[in-house]
C-alpha cells in the first residue's frame, strides 16, 4: 500500500498535507496522530469513500480514485463505526453483506463468525450485542472478503479493557496469519503490542515513519540509567573506563552511554570497588514522550510557537 504525495483540501481546511508512505506487505502498521491529523481523512481515500485533491493511493498497485471499487479487491476494513441491522441476528446481517459484496457464501460467514468468536452468539440479534461483540462483528464482515490488507480505524474505541484484549489478540492472529494491517489508534500501548512499524502523523503530515527502533534510537540521554550506592565515588573511579560516557542528573542516577559489553565491563569495575548496584534499566524514552516530541514540535517550514 503506497500514499503519494496525497493531499485532502475540505473548503479552507487541509486535513492531509502531502503524505507519503508505504506500508510493506506483511507489516501491522500503526497509524498514529493527534485528534484531527489527517488519519481517518487518509483512511477514507484508502477505502474509496472520498477522492484525494491530488495524489494518489495505490492498493497493491490499483488506485481506488481511478479505478473505484475494482481498486478494493483484496482490500477490507472498518473506518467508519460498523453499521448493522440490530434486528437481524448476526449471522444474518453477515449473509446478507456478504449476498451484497457478490455472491452468498455460507461457509465463509461460518468461518468468520468461528475467527471472531461470535459463532455461539451468532443468531443472536445485534441490537442485544455489546459494543465489544459489535466490533468483533465489524471484524467479521471486513474478512468475509478474504483481504490481503485490513485498515482498521481505532478498531478497541470505546471498548472495555477485556473487549480490546480480545480485539488486539485477533488482530495479532490475523497478522500471524500473513494479513497486512494498517491500524490507526491513539493508544501508545496498543501500537508498541501489535504494530512491527508506524507512522506518526500530526497536522496532516507524516512527521516519522520506521520501526519502533527506529524512532527511539538517537532519543533519550542515555543508553543505561544505573542507580548505585555511591555515585559520586562511582563518577569518580570509573569515568576513565574506556568505551563509556557516565554523568548523573537530578534524579541521583548514573546515566552511561555504552554499548551492552562495555556497560557489562563497567558492573564489574563497580563490584571491585565495592560501589553496589541497586539497579539497572535501559534508558529508552516511552513511545508516549516521543509522540510529544514529534506532534508538538512544528513541523519543517512552520513558525514555532511564540
Ligand atoms: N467532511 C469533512 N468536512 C470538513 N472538514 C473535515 C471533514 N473531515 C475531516 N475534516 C477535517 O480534517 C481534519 C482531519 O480530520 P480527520 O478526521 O482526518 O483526523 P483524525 O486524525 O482522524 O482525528 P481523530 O483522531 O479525532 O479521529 C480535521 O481538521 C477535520 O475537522
Amino acid at each position: 500500500m503506497r500514499l503519494h504525495e496525497l493531499r485532502k483540501e475540505f473548503g479552507h481546511v487541509v486535513a492531509v498535507d502531502g503524505i507519503d508512505l508505504t506500508v510493506p506487505t506483511g507489516a501491522v502498521f500503526g497509524y498514529l496522530g493527534p485528534n484531527g491529523a489527517g488519519k481517518t481523512t487518509s483512511l477514507r481515500i484508502m477505502t474509496g469513500l472520498i477522492r484525494p485533491t491530488s495524489g494518489t493511493a495505490e492498493l497493491f498497485g490499483r488506485n481506488p480514485a481511478v479505478e473505484g471499487v475494482g481498486a478494493l479487491d483484496g482490500v477490507a476494513g472498518f473506518v467508519e463505526s460498523p453499521m448493522f441491522y440490530p434486528y437481524l441476528s448476526g449471522r444474518r446481517n453477515l449473509r446478507l453483506l456478504a449476498s451484497l459484496d457478490g455472491g452468498r457464501d455460507d461457509e465463509r460467514v461460518e468461518e468468520v463468525l468461528g475467527i471472531v468468536e461470535l459463532d455461539g452468539r451468532g443468531n443472536d440479534k445485534v441490537g442485544g450485542y455489546s459494543q465489544g461483540m459489535r466490533q468483533r462483528l465489524g471484524l467479521a464482515a471486513a474478512l468475509l472478503r478474504r483481504p490481503r490488507l485490513l485498515l482498521l480505524d481505532e478498531p478497541t474505541n470505546g471498548l472495555d479493557p477485556g473487549g480490546m484484549r480480545d480485539m488486539r489478540r485477533l488482530i495479532g492472529e490475523l497478522a500471524d496469519d500473513g494479513l497486512t494491517v494498517l491500524l490507526s489508534s491513539h493508544l501508545m500501548g496498543e501500537v508498541e503490542q501489535l504494530c512491527t512499524e508506524l507512522a506518526i502523523i500530526a497536522k496532516g503530515r507524516i512527521r516519522f515513519a520506521g520501526t519502533l527502533d527506529e524512532l527511539r534510537s538517537g532519543h533519550g540521554n542515555a543508553d543505561y540509567r544505573l542507580s548505585v550506592t555511591d555515585v559520586r565515588r562511582a563518577l569518580a573511579t570509573c569515568s576513565d573506563l574506556d568505551g563509556v560516557e557516565l554523568t548523573t542528573d537530578d534524579s541521583g542516577s548514573l546515566l552511561v552511554r555504552a554499548d551492552p559489553a562495555d556497560a557489562a565491563r563497567l558492573t564489574v569495575r563497580l563490584g571491585q570497588e565495592g560501589i553496589g548496584i541497586l539497579a539497572m534499566l535501559p534508558d529508552a524514552p516511552s513511545l508516549e514522550q516521543l509522540f510529544f516530541d514529534l506532534t508538538e514540535a512544528p513541523a519543517a517550514g512552520e513558525p514555532a510557537a511564540a
